[in-house]
């Protein structure tokens, strides 16, 4: 008994050290992990954010942005769990089996060291074999997670319309399936994780107990080593399984995160639409500001085109109107002048400056915009200007708030500029968004102006205070007007008629 209790095995002082240091590192690993998790999470989002905000607006469709959605915030959570929590500690504990060989080989018997080795490859080939068989179901999983997030930002975005055609109901069912279909894939994936951990414990373990109680009685029989040895060598043995006692986090941290990173990278893959062309060189402050379209061919999808030869010159100081039936291409024309898009042929300049040989942030300082709808941040009223004009003083605002014929309303509320809004706060009626448009066009003082329909979701009597606001703002600036309104192209220079793609 004594020989079995203090017989040759690794000397006790090995065995703390050993034991000292795995409970530092099962301390320091975890601790770790969880602060490279909150860091990687920080960069993995403002990257995913930033790059969004750099594509353009091509493409841009419901499915799409409920990808974006999803791959920003529970995506971006689940890849830095998995760098964070997942691939740290999978990687250490590939490295218990290493060190528990080598000191099986230096203090037990390099024999028996070396037939456990041949059973150790065993262990990362299952680990990438549960990985490949599972993929298709995490993937599968990923996918409609992704499509809830869609369908869930479209009924929140419709809310009003659903409403009023009485959809509501259906658009709760329709959810409820898409809900239903989350759950059955993570059901899917629960149950091959069940079915993992089951070959694991039950397969593995016991072969792994068995050939090394086996291998032990053998080496002992042989006289190769003592029964104390024998008895550490089978409990050592059983530090092998270390990795695949992992195997139970595999599926949510593992697996999802595997998915999720893949999705990063394939959004981070996604070019912008439009980018400063090689070369292209900062004209300087902006002398005259005439646009000038020259037979521009533009079309979204390869051989539809939207837009044919178009050719036309707005004149410093000018208003142009462009009218045309739904659908000819008007705004695409305003966005190629924002250069939100690049013509696939012709050239589009500013101030006698081919905008792709200039810095799109460069066109983009000189043009503001006014369009058919004004999105309100999240923020003060006073955020919301600013955006225009990062450097305003609140003397400019309440100038800009009184050109735009906002500023009474905003005096009337007790908290002034500080008037949250947005999301949560005071929502501005149509017209008023349009005025708060408007305001930060003054703010901007750009001298070309892009007005893409903004008063077509507004009544009449707001019609008209916007009108004159907008009067004010073009006053001295290049005007291109788009719209269907006659009350908006009555105060135009000029007007030209976009149909079938060309003007006419
Ligand atoms: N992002 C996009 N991706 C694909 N096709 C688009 C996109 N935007 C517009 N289109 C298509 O291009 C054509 C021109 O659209 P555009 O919005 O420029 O017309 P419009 O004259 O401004 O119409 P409306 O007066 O109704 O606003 C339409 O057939 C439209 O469906």
């Amino acid at each position: 008994m004594d020989d079995l209790l203090v017989g040759e095995g690794p000397p006790v002082a090995l065995l703390v050290a050993l034991a000292l240091l795995a409970g530092v590192a099962a301390w320091a690993v975890p601790t770790l992990g969880a602060r490279e998790q909150a860091r990687e999470e920080r960069t993995l989002r403002s990257g995913v954010v930033g790059h969004v905000l750099a594509l353009g607006v091509a493409e841009r469709t419901r499915e799409r942005a409920g990808r974006i959605v999803s791959t920003a915030t529970d995506g971006v959570e689940r890849a830095a769990a998995y760098r964070g929590t997942f691939v740290g500690p999978m990687i250490a504990s590939m490295t218990v089996p290493l060190v528990v060989l080598l000191v099986v080989a230096l203090t037990i018997d390099p024999v028996a060291a070396l037939w456990l080795l041949a059973g150790v490859p065993a262990i990362p080939l299952a680990v990438g074999g549960f990985q490949a068989a599972f993929r298709s179901v995490s993937q599968r999983y990923r996918a409609s997670s992704r499509l809830l997030s869609a369908r869930f930002l479209d009924a929140f975005q419709g809310l009003t319309t659903l409403r009023l055609l009485g959809a509501g109901e259906r658009m709760g069912a329709t959810l409820a399936d898409a809900a239903e279909d989350v759950r059955k894939h993570v059901m899917r994936m629960l149950a091959g994780n069940q079915v993992v951990l089951l070959v694991v414990d039950s397969v593995f373990s016991l072969a792994m107990i068995t050939g090394a109680a086996a291998l032990a009685m053998n080496r002992l029989a042989d006289g190769a080593i003592t029964a104390g040895q024998a008895l550490a060598l089978v409990l050592l043995s059983t530090l092998l399984l270390e990795p695949l006692d992992r195997i139970g986090q595999f599926f949510y941290i593992g697996m999802g995160g595997m998915a999720s990173v893949r999705e990063i990278r394939r959004l981070h893959a996604e070019q912008p639409d439009v980018v400063d062309a090689p070369g292209a060189v900062d004209p300087g402050p902006l002398t005259e500001a005439g646009v000038s379209f020259e037979g521009i061919g533009f079309a979204y999808t390869e051989g539809v085109p939207v837009l044919q030869d178009v050719s036309f010159e707005v004149a410093p100081g000018e208003k142009v109107a462009l009218v045309g039936p739904s659908g000819s291409g008007k705004t695409t024309a305003g966005s190629l002048l924002q250069t939100a898009l690049r013509p696939d042929s012709g050239r589009v300049s500013l101030g006698g400056h081919d905008l792709t040989e200039v810095p799109v942030a460069w066109v983009r300082e000189h043009v503001a915009v006014v369009a058919q709808h004004t999105f309100l941040f999240t923020g003060t009223l006073r955020d919301n200007l600013l955006v225009a004009a990062p450097g305003a003083s609140d003397a400019d605002c309440w100038q800009a708030l009184a050109d735009a014929d906002l500023a009474e309303v905003v005096r009337a509320l007790p908290a002034g500029l500080d008037t949250p809004v947005g999301e949560r706060g005071l929502s501005l009626s149509g017209g008023q968004a349009q005025r708060l448009a408007i305001a930060r066009g003054f703010l901007k003082d750009a001298p070309v102006l892009v007005l893409d329909e903004p008063t077509s979701h507004v009544d009449l009597a707001s019609e008209r205070a916007i009108l004159e606001a907008l009067d004010r703002l073009g006053a001295g600036r290049t005007v291109l007007m788009i719209s269907h309104r006659p009350a908006t192209i009555a105060g135009a220079d000029r007007v030209l008629t976009l149909t079938d793609g060309t003007i006419r």
